[in-house]
């Protein structure tokens, strides 16, 4: 059984994990972290430094501005930490670095599946379209999401750019521009409303024809298991900072 603390369990995804990890026997959520300490079916803390309960990883779905706390409390602790958390600034980034040569960081702007075979079809398509095909990013959210663009949109443009040598160069929206697009450009757009839960689309546009690779979440359960898949998976690392390739990688 891992025994888990939720940082963020107060929140629309910290919820679902609390949910999916009740399900299973795997899991057991012995505390909860939220700057909300609504109380729930474990005992809730408004720091990890309070929480007394013993525990094998922590699982974060909570706020940018909350993660280097958190990272710094884990440290402290020895504890692995799996991030879901996006819109991190360079200097957050640079926090969770800096712990993952003590302990054991999982960190995915996306935890479903889907999204990480999207990135290797897009990778592919971006490597074989590159001379005669403009790349733009379209993601769609639900309204209450603070962030923008999304994490996975990111991610996204840095795996294209990652396989093109760091040729494109990202333009986000396009309201402030009075000229052609260039070739190398990557357009990256955000749309907010209702209630949806996450879309990607990839569209490569040539002359004539275009391609579009997308992806739609259909339930927010995809991330809350694939965050759980990661928990079982970083508990038995050794310190250093791992994605979800690491873990397709693993099977
Ligand atoms: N990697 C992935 O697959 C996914 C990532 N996310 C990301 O996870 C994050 C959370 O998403 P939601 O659950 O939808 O948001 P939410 O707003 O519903 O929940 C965030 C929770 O974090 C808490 N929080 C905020 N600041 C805090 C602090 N300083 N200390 C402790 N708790 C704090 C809030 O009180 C709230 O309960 C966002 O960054 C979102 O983009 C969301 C879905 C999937
Ligand atoms: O805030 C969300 O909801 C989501 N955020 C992640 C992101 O920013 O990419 C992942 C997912 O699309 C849902």
């Amino acid at each position: 059984m891992i025994r888990i603390i939720i940082h963020g369990c107060n929140g629309k995804m910290g919820k679902v994990v609390a949910k999916l990890a009740a399900e299973s026997y795997d899991f057991k959520i012995v505390a909860g972290v939220d700057k909300n300490i609504s109380p729930l079916d474990f005992p809730v803390y408004s720091d990890l430094k309070d929480v007394k309960e013993e525990a094998d990883v922590v699982i974060d779905f909570s706020y940018h501005e909350a993660v280097p706390n958190l990272v710094k409390a884990a440290l402290k602790k020895k504890l692995p930490v799996v991030i879901a958390t996006t819109g991190l600034s360079e200097e957050e980034l640079k926090v969770i670095g800096e712990a993952s040569k003590e302990i054991p960081i999982f960190k995915s702007a996306n935890m479903s599946l889907g999204v990480n075979i999207l990135i290797n079809l897009v990778k592919e398509a971006a490597k074989i379209l590159q001379q005669d095909f403009d790349i733009e990013i379209i993601e769609k959210h639900h309204n209450m999401k603070k962030d923008a663009p999304s994490g996975t949109a990111l991610m996204i443009a840095d795996s294209i750019n990652q396989v093109l040598n760091d040729k494109k160069e990202y333009v986000y929206g396009r309201h402030t521009k009075t000229e052609q697009r260039k070739p190398n450009e990557l357009g990256i757009h955000a749309v907010r409303g209702g209630t949806i839960v996450g879309e990607h689309q990839v569209i490569f546009a040539g002359h004539d024809e275009v391609i579009t690779i997308s992806h739609s979440a259909q339930s927010r359960e995809i991330f809350g298991y694939g965050a759980l898949q990661a928990a079982k998976f970083i508990i038995n690392q050794k310190p250093g900072l791992y994605t979800m390739e690491d873990l397709v990688k693993k099977g």
